[in-house]
């Protein structure tokens, strides 16, 4: 495992990047934990910090501060001046929150790997959207009373688990394939099996594993999670692997969230940038073209829904008896 620091629109993330003997992929956690930055290495941090257990031991063979630098583990800003050890091997399994408050549960999403909607922008899906809007979301400052009455306002974190599943697990050669029976008229369900795959073959035991590395719903001393999904059988799944779960939070699509209006490009004063204004005065940073939609990310939303069994509200459209 190795972590590094990578600042992103939505502020400053640590990148972890995990090996593993089960299936050879190298899954990804994007961990937002600004108070790693800021507290200094001293001071009690308000919340629990996000720590890799496997990251903060001691490992075979290493010999020097800077080994340990190298792959990650370390605490705050690395920086050539100022930087501190910064008591590298401490165990946060028995953190209290010494301000007496209670603090949002950390909030994770489970995010399968899509290279057509991710890279290239396909609007076929919403998984590129997906991505950054998770980021944004955990990324969120949230407000807390102190005891004193005080009303202090706390950077959001959690973590987004990266897995290596493109195409539902099927890889992205037969989504490819899915995508042309797509063209024909076939949904994302029927064209999976139809090339003898099933409609959804991802499996969750990794991202529980890397869940609990992270102290995140599960092993010892771990917090309970809020998880950013629609999808039942993640949640089903991720709770069978042992991970708790306080709350399911869902990610309605920008598209439903907009229903109607027009957008990209945005001259001022038009549905379109007023749209954009909004998702913007909510916090969202867009990216690209603003937000993904058309009719090939509607039927792909509708079947989610429909036949895999989605926890979304289809738009007023579709509920009328479009569907
Ligand atoms: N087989 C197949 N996979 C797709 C297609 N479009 C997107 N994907 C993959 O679907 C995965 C994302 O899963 P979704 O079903 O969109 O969402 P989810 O992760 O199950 O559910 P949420 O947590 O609610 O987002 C990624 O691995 C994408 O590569 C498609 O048309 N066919």
């Amino acid at each position: 495992m190795v972590r590094t620091r990578v600042p992103t629109p939505h502020g400053e993330v640590f990148l972890h990047l995990y090996h593993n003997n089960r299936d050879g992929k190298e899954h990804l956690a994007i961990v937002v934990d600004p108070a790693q930055l800021n507290t200094p290495a001293d001071e009690e941090p308000i919340a629990k910090p996000i720590r890799s257990k496997s990251l903060d031991e001691v490992w075979e063979g290493e010999n020097s501060e800077m080994d340990r630098i190298i792959r990650g583990a370390y605490r705050g800003r690395l920086s050539e001046v100022g930087f501190r050890a910064s008591s590298p091997h401490r165990s946060w399994d028995a953190f209290t929150n010494k301000f007496g408050i209670s603090v949002p549960a950390p909030l994770v999403r489970i995010h399968s790997e899509c290279f057509t909607g991710e890279t290239i922008g396909s609007m076929r899906c919403d998984c590129g959207e997906q991505l950054d809007e998770a980021i944004r979301r955990i990324a969120e400052p949230t407000s807390v009373t102190l005891p004193s009455g005080e009303v202090k306002t706390i950077p959001g974190r959690g973590a987004v688990v990266y897995m290596r599943q493109e195409g539902r697990g099927i890889g992205l050669l037969s989504k490819l394939r899915a995508y042309n029976l797509q063209d024909l008229g076939y949904d994302t369900v029927q064209a999976n099996l139809m090339l003898g795959h099933g409609a959804d073959e991802r499996s969750y035991g990794i991202a529980a594993a890397i869940m609990r590395d992270l102290g995140l719903g599960a092993g010892e001393g771990s917090e309970d999670i809020r998880l950013l999904t629609n999808n039942p059988d993640k949640v089903q799944k991720l709770e069978a692997a042992g991970v708790r779960i306080a709350e399911q939070v869902s990610m309605v699509p920008r598209t439903w969230r907009c229903q109607g209006e027009e957008q990209s490009p945005e001259p001022a004063g038009t549905p379109a940038s007023d749209a954009a204004a909004r998702l913007r005065s909510a916090g969202a940073t867009l990216i690209g073209a603003s937000m993904t939609r058309g009719p090939e990310l509607e039927k792909y939303l509708r079947t989610k829904v429909l036949r895999m069994g989605h926890m979304l509200s289809l738009p007023p459209s579709d509920s009328a008896g479009n569907a």
